[in-house]
């Protein structure tokens, strides 16, 4: 029966943001999330701004997104914030780069024990400034006993460095007699990578429009769903958010075969 309301709509086709997270709740929601969240630079330069008013907005954007994958059941967030290349940046923006992650604990990190809120990191600290690793590492010592969404920084993160440091670590390993060559697989490589304790992701989100990987978790996103979207990083919505989900699990019904 067509809603008088609206006619073009079905009964069953949900109306409000609210109606659409409980029908993607009562699926299978994407366990692991990861984001590469681009367009900021691009976002204030279109507004006349510098490019770290866009980091900046940026910022507010990983705390909406962060509560409403809390709220969905996502088990893992991961969000790419600062690549290997990024040190490449003009010094200005990187110095600003590297203060936002005490910016954002600063003021969201009480939230995030109270929401039960893991944070984690996964990259190279030794090249991090001690007043960025500092609130980094406080962070995950004050949410280390949480047991709800593990909230997955990728800071100073290169994923071929990543399977590069794996790889002489294994090469040692073996050197060592601490690993035998011939029970080398998949399962246990994976162990040797940052995100040794994390499934793979199940979902890959990227805005701005960039098809490409930039380096980006090369081996975990081996079979994971894509989600392009042209919408700038600063702009991206619950709404979008959530049409990303409901995608994946459009596809996962498709070829959910045995
Ligand atoms: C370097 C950087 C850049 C950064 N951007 C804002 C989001 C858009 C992408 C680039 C700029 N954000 N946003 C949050 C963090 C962060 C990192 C670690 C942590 F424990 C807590 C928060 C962050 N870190």
């Amino acid at each position: 029966m067509l809603n008088k309301l609206n006619p073009w709509k079905s009964q069953n086709q949900p109306s409000s943001l609210r109606d659409r997270k409980i029908q993607i709740q009562s699926q299978e929601v994407p366990s692991h999330i990861a984001i590469i969240m681009d367009g900021n630079g691009r976002w204030a330069k279109k507004r006349s701004l510098p490019r770290v008013a866009g980091h900046h907005e940026g910022m507010k954007v990983v705390r909406k997104i962060t509560r409403l994958a809390n709220e969905l059941g996502v088990k893992t967030l991961t969000l790419y914030a600062f690549s290997t290349e990024n040190w490449k940046r003009p010094k200005m923006e990187v110095d600003f780069l590297m203060k936002l992650p005490e910016e954002f604990l600063g003021s969201f990190l009480p939230e995030l024990v109270e929401e039960n809120v893991r944070v984690t990191m996964m990259g190279n600290t030794d090249q991090l400034p001690a007043h960025t690793l500092k609130a980094v590492k406080k962070a995950m010592v004050d949410t280390k006993e949480n047991t709800g969404l593990v909230l997955n920084f990728a800071l100073n993160y290169g994923s071929r460095v990543e399977i590069l440091q794996a790889v002489k670590q294994v090469l040692n390993d073996c050197e060592n007699g601490k690993l035998d060559k011939e029970n080398l697989n998949e399962e246990v490589f994976s162990s040797y990578l940052m995100t040794s304790d994390l499934e793979d992701p199940d979902l890959l989100i990227r805005t701005s429009g960039e098809i490409r990987l930039s380096n980006f978790m090369l081996w975990q996103l081996a079979y994971t769903e894509f989600f392009f979207t042209d919408v700038l990083w600063p702009d991206f919505s619950e709404e979008h958010f959530i049409e990303a989900v409901e995608v994946f699990q459009s596809r996962q019904r498709r070829f959910g075969g045995v």
